[in-house]
């Protein structure tokens, strides 16, 4: 994978522009924090990135998920890789797992803290471990690139490391909507910062301090 470009990229709903006209040059092994205001234009433009990027082999964990509530943790970790493999395989995996799937599962989900709930339905589990079931599925994906919306949002602290460590290993290119800053400096070498639609702050991590991003709150 060569360098990621957007160039003068707009995003409009209906006659509102929301983001735009903006530019964005991503290195190969380079994470992005995209930081600002809620409603400024993350998800937008994480949107965006996908729309542009999706063939080069873009795994994407929404702010909202995208988990199928009445299927097991294991066969929404699963999903990960459903455009990868033919149609009777998946449909043989929904009655009965493969052994060997289920051996390459079991490990992320034991990582992330979810193991004990690997045949639970997703829809009975909360708000975290719904959220570490998606980042269970971004890591199965596998990709040259990750793009994540708020990952952890819903994880108390040592989760949260737990989560942002695992992603930042599997995915050296990565951009991630994160609300805390202090794990977005920590886990990325480039923040973003984003108001109005538009960037305001374009720096290597190292360089800021929590502080220098309050001016986007
Ligand atoms: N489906 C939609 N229809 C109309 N307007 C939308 C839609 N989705 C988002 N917007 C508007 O676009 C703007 C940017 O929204 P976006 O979700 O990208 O912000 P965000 O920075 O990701 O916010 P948050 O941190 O709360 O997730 C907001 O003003 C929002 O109201």
């Amino acid at each position: 994978m060569n360098a990621l470009a957007l160039n003068e990229i707009v995003a409009d709903y209906g006659t509102q522009r929301v983001l735009g006209p903006l530019s964005i040059t991503l290195a190969r092994g380079e994470r992005v924090a995209l930081v600002g205001r809620s409603g400024t234009g993350k998800s937008t433009l994480l949107g965006v990135m996908h729309q542009h990027w999706h063939r080069q082999g873009v795994a994407l964990m929404p702010q909202e998920l995208g988990l199928v509530p009445s299927l097991s943790v294991f066969h929404n970790v699963f999903m990960g890789r459903l455009a990868r493999q033919p149609t009777w395989y998946n449909l043989a995996s929904l009655v009965r797992p493969f052994r060997h799937d289920v051996a390459a599962i079991r490990p992320l989900l034991e990582r992330l803290g979810i193991d004990d709930k690997c045949w639970t339905a997703t829809g009975e589990l909360s708000g975290g471990q719904r959220q570490r079931v998606a980042a269970a599925r971004a890591l199965y994906q596998q990709g040259d690139l990750l793009l994540a919306d708020e990952p952890v949002s819903a994880l108390d602290g040592p989760l949260s490391e737990v989560v942002m460590t695992a992603l930042t290993q599997a995915y050296p290119t990565a951009v991630l909507a994160m609300h805390d800053v202090e794990l977005a400096l920590r886990f990325t070498e480039r923040v973003i910062g984003i108001a109005d639609g538009a960037i305001v702050i374009d720096a290597p991590s190292r360089t800021l301090r929590a502080q220098d991003l309050l001016v986007l709150y």
